[in-house]
């Protein structure tokens, strides 16, 4: 997979470069690129925003900058990219957004900053029918979109194939069945006085699985009754009724 990023905080994705992330680029199951926006300007300020029509507060990103970015970087690569733009304002990202993802040959992740991008910039990509999406990874506002690439860059990358040791772990995520992940536990099998459950240790792998799968609904309920709720109904069985 190729991943482009756009950005006028390129340092901001240096952690792209760390640990997993970096084991997978260095094992050339991802190609990395962050770009520097300021990069296609062209004024002695290298100016990337400008006031926003109508008036208001902040400043909005320039058309003409991302234009001549988002043209020279698509070119770089006969793949045509899923382009991401981070939003507030944009659907949510979730596990099933990254799984999709997951499957694409090429990401581009359009980071904007103060209160955000042209709209034109998003329209006239599509209007070339580029894939567009402006996705959000929560209802709060940040700075800028870096932050947001970091997350879902790792939450892509982490489900290709080799990225992880173990494949059966990103099986196992939460949500990955629509319930979050119980409590785990490891050695010692008391400490400060608490004692991993005795289930645990039994050896007896459908008890185990059992109590997992009880206190990941337990845990579902009380946590996330979204969740819960948005279940399929088949996907509780008679056993899980009790919560
Ligand atoms: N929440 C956000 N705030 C600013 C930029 C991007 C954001 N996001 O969620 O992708």
């Amino acid at each position: 997979m190729r991943i482009d990023v756009i950005t006028i905080f390129p340092g901001y994705l240096a952690p792209l470069r760390e640990a997993l992330l970096g084991r997978a680029i260095a094992a050339g199951l991802v190609d990395l690129d962050v770009h520097d926006l300021r990069d296609w300007t062209h004024d002695v300020h290298q100016a990337v925003d400008d006031a926003p029509y109508g008036g208001g507060p902040g400043m909005v990103m320039r058309p003409q900058v991302w234009g001549e970015a988002l043209d020279a970087v698509l070119a770089r690569d006969a793949r045509t990219p899923r382009i991401v733009v981070p939003t507030p304002a944009g659907r949510p990202f979730t596990q099933a957004t990254a799984q999709e993802w997951a499957g694409a040959e090429r990401l581009l992740f359009a980071c904007g900053r103060y209160e955000g991008i042209d709209q034109r910039v998003v329209d006239d990509a599509r209007g070339r029918g580029l894939p567009v999406d402006e996705v959000s990874i929560g209802d709060y506002v940040l700075v800028g979109g870096e932050a947001a690439v970091l997350v879902m860059v790792e939450a892509v990358v982490r489900l290709l194939p080799g990225v992880l040791g173990n494949p059966a772990s990103a099986e196992q995520d939460s949500f990955s069945d629509g319930l979050l992940e119980g409590p785990a536990y490891t050695r010692p099998e008391t400490w400060r006085g608490l004692a991993v459950p005795e289930v645990l240790r039994s050896g007896n792998h459908a008890a185990i699985a059992r109590w997992r799968r009880d206190r990941a609904l337990e845990r579902t309920a009380q946590r996330r009754p979204d969740l819960l709720a948005a279940l399929p109904e088949r996907a509780l069985d008679k056993a899980d009724r009790a919560f």
